[in-house]
């Protein structure tokens, strides 16, 4: 990092001994020092009074008196603003109170001048100059200094970022996307980029959405579209035939003449994956430990404030493991997490804890350094069957799919901390999940946490070929679109098991908000896709 020259100037200005003034960095690719910088030192910036530096970012608050102007920067590297003083003589002194206006600014770090002041903040910066003021037209513009609600700031997702809250959770989101990559790297796992359109439907649960194109170039669609007959699930090769669309000019058309929409990439059908995990498990049968981490799409009619139609997941598939080596990597990548947020986003972590849940901090400490409860689904279902106090809308009897109230009561009131859920009833987890002895239950597992619930899902995988087909026969799903997925059965099988950490969810647990649609740049549910 380049350091900025101390202006000897502006040091004796303020009385200051050159030699004793650190330097601070300036951005290698940023003509700025970012606040964070600053404020962010342990000294709170008091090792760099008297320097001359360049900060750039938007106009928090501002306010004018005859004799001076004081602003509050955020630049977004952290939470804090730095407070800006402007003498009226400066040119653009009148131009930039108003919240909204972007600076690039280059002035010297000076005390407060009062002690009131030097509490709140320890250095304040005085304008040389003005390098670029972008005004703003405050009657139009939607982030106003008054407190808006999460839910109003949802219409402006191009502009919430400006906001404290916004800008936290994303530095948090950033924090979390890296802790991520670093735990699996630390652990030998290998990062797999798996694809985002497929014909695999994962979870067998046909929540997927398909991929259509827009026909505005016959021409050049004749020459791509290869003509080849898709087989769809449930079908044989002559009933898929019989079927198939037509191909006039290289374009599918119906029986009435008109283009078909619904075989629509290049003639077949694709879709937006609901989950990398099969293909992942190909790349865990040759590479040992690997980890996907992409968005993956479910077309459920979800309105809730835990379910998105766009979501990232982070899917490692651990080869010669069984579903003990997968509870304890999804309990020790959720602490690893916790932790690293400790470490990292203190300042983020705090400032979301007080203006949205006070235990945000404690619940953090609590779960990277606690024990996560492990209860086989029989004890969950007998335990929440004991519960008097509260009556639940879905009836608890052994073989229901625990519902959100169930998981929540489980870790929020009974055991007060991440509880692990394994080996669930057969019929209601997926094809993969391999079979227990007793016939009945898979093995599967589920990490629920307070405030979200269902965190984590997973399972030791089918690797019995026999056993696989015959999962595949009873729930009714067509064994030729998986041929691929058994042909890693065939060849060399072994056994494996991976699972699937809910990005957003993560989120919501770490910082305590309300709403998923709140925790991605730009949330994607039932009728919401712009921008
Ligand atoms: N990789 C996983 O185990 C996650 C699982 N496929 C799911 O979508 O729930």
């Amino acid at each position: 990092m380049a350091d900025v020259e101390v202006e000897p100037v502006a040091a004796k200005m303020e009385g200051l001994e050159v030699e004793k003034v650190a330097s601070a960095p300036m951005e290698k690719y940023s003509q700025r020092v970012l606040v964070k910088t600053i404020l962010g030192r342990e000294d709170g910036g008091v090792g760099l009074l008297g320097q001359t530096i360049i900060v750039g970012g938007w106009v928090k608050t501002g306010r004018s008196s005859a004799n001076v102007s004081f602003v509050e920067l955020n630049d977004g590297s952290c939470p804090a603003n730095l407070q800006v003083v402007v003498e009226p003589h400066i040119e653009g002194a009148s131009h930039v109170t108003l919240t909204g206006t972007s600076i690039l600014v280059e002035g010297f770090l000076k005390e407060p001048p009062t002690e009131e002041l030097k509490l709140k903040q320890k250095v304040e910066l005085s304008v040389v100059k003005f390098i670029h003021i972008g005004t703003v037209d405050s009657k139009n513009y939607p982030i106003s200094k008054t407190r808006l609600k999460l839910e109003t700031l949802r219409e402006y997702l191009h502009l919430r970022p400006r906001t404290n809250t916004i800008s936290a959770i994303a530095r948090v989101r950033n924090a979390l996307a890296f802790a991520s990559h670093t735990f699996f790297n630390q652990n030998k796992f290998l990062y797999v980029h798996t694809p985002i359109l497929t014909t695999s439907d994962c979870e067998g649960a046909g929540e997927m959405f398909q991929v259509t194109t827009l026909l505005n170039d016959a021409e050049k669609r004749k020459q791509e579209i290869p003509p080849t007959l898709m087989v769809m699930p449930g079908e044989s090769q002559p009933e898929a035939l019989a079927k198939a669309p037509k191909l006039i000019a290289g374009i599918p058309h119906r029986e009435d003449g008109k283009i078909d929409y619904t075989a629509d990439f290049f003639a077949r059908q694709a879709f937006l994956t609901v989950s990398g995990q099969l293909q992942v498990e190909g790349y865990a049968c040759a590479l040992g430990s690997v980890y996907t981490f992409g968005p993956t799409f479910r077309a459920e009619n979800s309105h809730t404030t835990r379910h998105l139609a766009e979501f990232w997941m982070i899917e490692p598939e651990i080869a010669f493991a069984d579903l003990k080596d997968d509870m304890n990597c999804a309990e020790d990548y959720i602490k690893f997490l916790c932790q690293w947020l400790l470490d990292h986003c203190l300042d983020d972590m705090e400032f979301l804890a007080k203006m949205y849940d006070k235990t945000a901090v404690e619940r953090l400490r609590m779960v990277a350094s606690t024990p996560f409860v492990r209860i086989t689904y029989t004890e969950a279902v007998e335990t929440l069957q004991k519960v008097k106090k509260k009556k639940f809308e879905k009836k608890v009897e052994w073989g229901i799919d625990l519902a959100s109230e169930h998981e929540r009561y489980l870790t929020e009131e009974i055991y007060k901390k991440p509880v692990i859920v394994y080996n669930y009833p057969k019929d209601i987890k997926a094809f993969y999940m391999r079979l227990n002895d007793d016939g009945k239950t898979v093995a599967a597992m589920d990490v629920l946490v307070p405030k979200v619930g269902e965190l984590v899902g997973g399972s030791q995988r089918e690797e019995r070929l026999d056993v696989l087909i015959q999962r595949l026969e009873e729930m009714k799903l067509p064994k030729e679109p998986y041929e691929w997925y058994l042909d890693l059965r065939r060849f060399g099988t072994v056994k494996h098991a991976g699972f699937g950490l809910g990005f957003e969810r993560m989120i919501l647990f770490a910082t305590g908000i309300e709403n998923i649609r709140d925790v991605i740049p730009f949330p994607r549910y039932p009728g919401r896709a712009d921008l």
